[in-house]
Parts: C-alpha cells; sequence; structure tokens
C-alpha cells in the first residue's frame, strides 16, 4: 500500500540519494553519536515544549527506522550492483518505499522545533566567504576551505552588479522561449543543449553549452538575440578569468607555479527551477558531488535552496543567497587533482518556497588532451598516490554507466597496490 502510495518518480530520486548516502563508510560513524545527540535534544526539548507523547510515539521511532535501514544497508559494500539488488529484492524494496515516506515527512519536520537545533548544534556553520581582493593569504585561505567544506562564497569578484542581473534577465527570457525554440538547441551529446523536464528533476530545466573555454561561437545553438549573446560572451569572458584566477591560486597554496586551468574545457549550464506549492519540500536537483574540477555558481540572489552536506557531521548545510557573491565548489575530479585533499562536496537543491529559481553555472572540466593527475608535490610515503590518472570523458562515461552520482566512482580509481 505504502509502496504504491510513494510517488515513481522521487522515490528513484530518493533512491539515489539515499543509496549513495547509505553506501558513504564515513558518514555511518556518525550514526550511534547522531542518535545519542538525537534522543537527548528530543528529550529535552520535547519536555519543554509539554510534546513528550507526540515525540515517543511519532518522532523517534520514525528516525530509529531511518537508522535502522542506514544500519541494514552496511552489510552492502560499494557495489552499486549490490545497492541495485538489494532496492529490487521484495524486502528492500518495502523498506525503501516505507523510507522515502518517513524521511519526505522528516524534512518536513526539519523546519519545525525538533530537528532544526539539533542540525544547528552539530553543524559547523555558514560556509566561507571569501575576499578576492584580500591581498595577503588569499591562496591559502581558498585552498583550505576547498579542503574544510569543498565550497566557499566569494566576494570582491570582479563581476559588476549589473552583468550578474543581466545575466539573470537573459537566461530568464532564454527559458520563456516557446518549447518548440529552445528543443531547437540540441546537442549530440545527451546531456547537453537545451534539458526539458524529466522524471528524476520534474520542476527543473536546463540549457547546458559546452566549450566556452575560448572565445568562440558557443552562442550559436541558443535562440538568443544579439543583445542577449554580447551579455552572454561578456559574462563568459569574466567568469573564465575569474576561474583562471581561481586555479592560480589554487596551485600557489600548494606552493606551486603556473596556470592550472590553461586550455582546460568548460561547459556553461543555465538552470530554472519551476518551484510551486506542489514542490515544496522536495527536490530540484537531488544529492550529487560535480563530476567536473570547480563550479562557479550564480545562484539566485532571491530564492534560497542549495543545501551542501557537512562533511563532518554529514548534516546538510543551506548556502543561502547572499546578492553580489558568488558561490565556488569542488568536483570529482578537484579531489583527485589533489591527492584526496580537496572535498568533491556534495549538494543539492531543496525548494523552500514556490518561487522560480534561476541560476547560471560555470563547470571547468578538465583537459580534452591529456589525463588528470596529483602533482608529485602533493604525493609522498604518508600521502601514497589514490587515484590513478584519469580521463574526464571517460570519468564522466563511468559515473553514468554506475550511476553514481556522489563521487564514488573514484573509489573504483585506487591504483594497483604493490605489496
Ligand atoms: O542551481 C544550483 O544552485 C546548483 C546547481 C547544481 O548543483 C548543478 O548544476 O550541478
Ligand atoms: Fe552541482
Amino acid at each position: 500500500m505504502i509502496r504504491e502510495d510513494a510517488n515513481q518518480q522521487s522515490r528513484s530520486t530518493f533512491e539515489n540519494e539515499i543509496g549513495d548516502v547509505l553506501m558513504r563508510k564515513e558518514l555511518k560513524s556518525h550514526i550511534g553519536v547522531q542518535l545519542f545527540a538525537l534522543w537527548i535534544l528530543a528529550e529535552f526539548l520535547a519536555y519543554n515544549q509539554g510534546c513528550f507523547l507526540m515525540h515517543m510515539g511519532f518522532f523517534f521511532p520514525l528516525k530509529l527506522f531511518v537508522l535502522h535501514l542506514e544500519q541494514n544497508a552496511q552489510a552492502f559494500d560499494q557495489s552499486s550492483a549490490n545497492f541495485a539488488a538489494f532496492k529490487n529484492s521484495e524486502v528492500g524494496g518495502q523498506r525503501l518505499a516505507v523510507a522515502y515516506v518517513l524521511s519526505h515527512e522528516l524534512s518536513r519536520l526539519d523546519h519545525g522545533f525538533l530537528i532544526k537545533p539539533w542540525s544547528a548544534m552539530m553543524a559547523r556553520g555558514e560556509v566561507p566567504v571569501i575576499d578576492m581582493q584580500r591581498v595577503e593569504g588569499l591562496a591559502e585561505e581558498i585552498v583550505n576551505a576547498c579542503e574544510e567544506w569543498g565550497i566557499f562564497r566569494i566576494i570582491n569578484h570582479g563581476i559588476p552588479a549589473e552583468l550578474l542581473t543581466e545575466m539573470k534577465a537573459v537566461v530568464a527570457a532564454l527559458f520563456d522561449l516557446p518549447e518548440e525554440i529552445k528543443r531547437r538547441t540540441v546537442s549530440t551529446e545527451s546531456g547537453k543543449g537545451y534539458i526539458t523536464f524529466n522524471p528524476s528533476t520534474p520542476y527543473l530545466e536546463g540549457f547546458s553549452i559546452d566549450e566556452v573555454s575560448s572565445p568562440g561561437d558557443f552562442c550559436d545553438p541558443l535562440d538568443a538575440s544579439p543583445h542577449q549573446r554580447e551579455i552572454i560572451y561578456k559574462y563568459i569572458n569574466v567568469i573564465r578569468d575569474l576561474a583562471g584566477l581561481l586555479g592560480r591560486k589554487l596551485m600557489e597554496g600548494f606552493g606551486l607555479a603556473g596556470d592550472l586551468f590553461d586550455g582546460w574545457n568548460c561547459q556553461m549550464r543555465f538552470n530554472k527551477y519551476h518551484f510551486c506549492q506542489e514542490s515544496v519540500g522536495s527536490c530540484g536537483v537531488f544529492l550529487h558531488s560535480d563530476p567536473s574540477f570547480l563550479t562557479i555558481l550564480h545562484d539566485d540572489d532571491d530564492v534560497c535552496g542549495l543545501q551542501v552536506v557537512d562533511k563532518y557531521t554529514g548534516e546538510f548545510t543551506p548556502v543561502d543567497p547572499v546578492p553580489g557573491t558568488i558561490a565556488v565548489n569542488m568536483g570529482d575530479i578537484a579531489k583527485a587533482w589533489s591527492n584526496g585533499r580537496f572535498c568533491n562536496v556534495k549538494h543539492r537543491v531543496w525548494c523552500f518556497e514556490p518561487k522560480t529559481r534561476y541560476s547560471t553555472v560555470l563547470f571547468v572540466l578538465g583537459p580534452n588532451d591529456k589525463k588528470v593527475e596529483a602533482p608529485p608535490e602533493l604525493v609522498d610515503s604518508e600521502h601514497p598516490r589514490l587515484y590513478v590518472p584519469i580521463d574526464i570523458k571517460e570519468y564522466r562515461n563511468a559515473r553514468s554507466a554506475k550511476r553514481l552520482h556522489t563521487g564514488n566512482t573514484l573509489s573504483y580509481l585506487a591504483p594497483p597496490r604493490h605489496e
């Protein structure tokens, strides 16, 4: 019955999420601590609020059940095949369906008094905000943010506020075009061009443009006016320069010289989230890490939604918009290049309010003509090489094939061990 109730599409999104989370060994070590902290805090709050019965009868068993499910999954190793077998089995399917409904209820409760103070207590505060015009210690601050959070916001980034506003207007106008015109933005590669609503992201539509790393006619597939093109080119120019600066700072932060992203392939993506009353309390984009090296995100100044997983607590932390700032985050390739030091931050977009949300994203993917590997300076006897050299296209294909969206594909790329 419950199984039938659970919406099939959101369920597969949920399964992706929970599947990836369950397969992350690091998170599991926190379960005991979470359970204990939750119990103490919930007892305290429930007692104070005079709703002990509700707490005992509803909330606590609910959380216990989800934790029980997580522990069950510890029996499974990191292979998606095993997870699929679990999911497809009678008992596994039922558990996931029930857990889906329960976790949905839990996330609704997240707005209430029970979980919020607990999350706040466990969390490390806000993601760092870095002033790009800081004269001393900028490179070290960036590297530190990449290691600790895998995401940070930047101010004084050199992108004029008017350009950010103009760009948002252009993006909105492109999405306002009739469906048949948007569909003309095609690409031979899947996931590129115009991306319409799909079952795992039913509120999201997007445009994805590849090869924006150097000036060119990459706007041609878009039905954009000359004025709109001018703004897009201007925006991409400044954002590409910003990416270059960040690449140099990452090198400097490790005591290395050079232009890290010189000649690397970049991709642009525009997102429109059709958040409405029905979508409140569900995902705009499900939990993932970016398969790229670095992401520069201009999120919507007016609508929140981005959440990242705190690597220490496993809790979702909001990355609320701060007008005029840009967010920068690390992807899987950055983790590989830094020999495991950078955090390929897991994130999702959550719908909190029925308001249309736009975002403009530049992905620095990696080099086209060579593989990515950690520089020798980041490898020594205490920090042995964690990954074989990676071809970015092969990596993306492997990631899609394995349906591992939160970076677990990296664990298949350990170099052979010499006994
Ligand atoms: O829209 C956002 O804020 C984030 C989008 C995102 O994570 C992505 O496109 O990879
Ligand atoms: Fe992302």
